[in-house]
């Protein structure tokens, strides 16, 4: 997409909402690492499933806990002497300890990102990021990828009462950003991110190569579509 098919230029708003999963940073990586390590710590047959980006690709946007208990679905048909909570239980634990040594290292910023984050900044938009991820990886990605500079907010899966898609996070996010959702942008890869805007009343743009439920993005209600966040323009 060029600059002339967005619907709007930058000034049009007062702030921006960014996704970071599928939008700033391609994480795939980060999660496999994490759930494969999960896995090596519980018994068999959790212990000898192989987990791949497409794998996760399908399964991510929910927040870990959906994650994780996605994962553990695909295996439970198999017998083991634990049962599902006990499962849950050993498995989001191993999780959060592994993570922290895992996030970022695994990952990448997409091409154009931080263009697109530096054009909505010169432009003079205040920037939120809104994600599902708990709110401490949030932020140490962030700060790894030289990317917390942008954000005035970091608001998190674990932040509020309820993750996108609903709209709590982007309406808390607007009331730290001081603006109204009409002048406020969402930026996403997926459907979470597009129903919860609509909930919100916030103008929604979705990257055309993030993570979408293993579903196409160009069928999802949303405002504009963009290749690259480089896109992201200051003049209509
Ligand atoms: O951690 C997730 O489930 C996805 O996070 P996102 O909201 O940044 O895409
Ligand atoms: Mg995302």
């Amino acid at each position: 997409m060029t600059l002339n098919t967005l619907p709007w230029a930058l000034p049009a708003f007062d702030a921006a909402i960014v996704d970071l999963d599928g939008t700033l940073v391609d994480t795939l990586g980060d999660f496999v690492e994490a759930l494969q390590r999960m896995l090596g710590d519980l018994p068999s047959p959790y212990r000898d499933f192989a987990v791949d980006r497409v794998l996760v690709e399908r399964l991510v946007g929910k927040g870990s806990e959906n994650l994780i208990k996605s994962l553990l679905a695909l295996v439970e048909y198999a017998p083991t002497a634990m049962n599902s909570g006990a499962i849950f239980d050993a498995a989001w634990a191993s999780y959060q300890r592994h993570y922290p040594d895992v996030n970022g290292r695994y990952s990448s910023v997409y091409p154009g990102a931080l263009q697109g984050l530096a054009q909505c900044q010169a432009a003079g938009l205040r920037l939120a990021c809104v994600t599902n991820k708990p709110t401490a990886f949030a932020q140490a990605l962030l700060a790894d990828k030289g990317l917390a500079g942008f954000f005035l907010h970091t608001v998190g899966g674990d932040a509020v009462a309820r993750k996108k898609p609903d709209p709590m996070p982007l309406l808390h996010a607007c009331s730290l950003l001081g603006s109204s959702p009409a002048r406020t942008l969402m930026v996403g890869d997926s459907s979470n991110d597009a129903q919860a805007a609509r909930a919100a009343g916030c103008p929604v743009l979705l990257v055309s190569y993030g993570y979408n439920h293993g579903e196409l993005i160009h069928a999802v209600d949303a405002d504009a579509f963009v290749d690259t966040l480089a896109d992201l323009s200051w003049q209509g």
